[in-house]
């Protein structure tokens, strides 16, 4: 299991209280899986990334990160398993302007320490893989939205992460756009068998995760589209829309 969060709580300081942004959330992504974790603004679909990135400790639950259990890990080691085992992409590019496509993806490997003409070619080959080899040596200003995502998607997989954590990343395209980016994250996640989050607001491009999860309140719970009946056969689940929703999300 790359991905495991177990029993996680996460609550914030309001006014004299405490609101509680997930609660007692458990959710496990296998290698090679996509999940999509959708839900209305203000649910704690940023909250569920943010504690599955480590980049915010829960007030209690464990967070497992390609085998490892975080809980009680420093904020150094938390940054190293961050950087070799986790991909993040958010929700706005945040190209650099002065640097070329590929030069984007060889930055990630510098921060890493690793060797720069690996790197190269390594960013090469990534920025193929996600159909922009053409466009290695251009700058974001001369990409499109769409191009730049992809950009996005491809840096966040320069150091082989075993977890790809990705936000909203269909929100800034049209519709046919965010519908190829999000299969080219499908298909990313199979062949490099990372254990992918997506979180999104937007159920017009689910066909092809692997499974939904539905945030409401900080509570997930399973979820199958009505037109995705093979998956109700092939994990043996009930039709009974009562039944999902009654369901565990781990
Ligand atoms: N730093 C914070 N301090 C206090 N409350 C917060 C903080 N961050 C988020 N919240 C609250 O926690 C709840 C969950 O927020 P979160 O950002 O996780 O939701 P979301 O589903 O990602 O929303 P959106 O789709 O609008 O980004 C909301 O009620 C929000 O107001």
């Amino acid at each position: 299991m790359n991905l495991r969060l177990t029993d996680i709580t996460l609550t914030y300081p309001d006014g004299a209280g405490r609101l509680t942004a997930l609660d007692r959330i458990s959710l496990e992504v296998p290698a090679g899986t996509v999940v999509a974790a959708v839900g209305p603004s203000g649910s704690g679909k940023s909250s569920l990334l943010a504690v599955a990135a480590t980049l915010i400790t829960p007030d209690s639950g464990s967070v497992t990160v390609a085998g490892r259990e975080t809980r009680g890990l420093g904020p150094g080691a938390l940054a190293e398993l961050r950087r070799s085992h986790v991909g993040v992409v958010f929700q706005q590019p945040n190209l650099l302007p002065s640097l070329t496509a590929a030069e984007q993806l060889q930055v990630m490997a510098h921060l890493a320490g690793r060797n720069p003409r690996r790197a190269r070619s390594r960013a090469l080959e990534l920025l193929d893989s996600v159909g922009l080899a053409r466009q290695a040596d251009r700058r974001p200003h001369q990409l499109s939205g769409g191009q730049r995502q992809r950009v996005n998607i491809a840096r966040a997989l320069m150091n082989e992460p075993s977890v790809l954590l990705v936000d909203e990343p269909t929100s800034a395209l049209d519709r046919e756009r965010g519908a190829a980016v999000m299969d080219l994250l499908v298909s990313l996640t199979h062949e490099r068998s990372t254990a992918t989050v997506v979180v999104t607001h937007d159920r017009s491009h689910l066909r092809a995760v692997d499974r939904t999860v539905e945030v409401h309140d900080g509570r997930l719970t399973e979820h199958r589209p009505e037109h995705h009946p093979e998956h109700h056969q092939k994990e043996g689940l009930q039709e009974d829309p009562v039944a999902h929703r009654s369901q565990s999300a781990t």
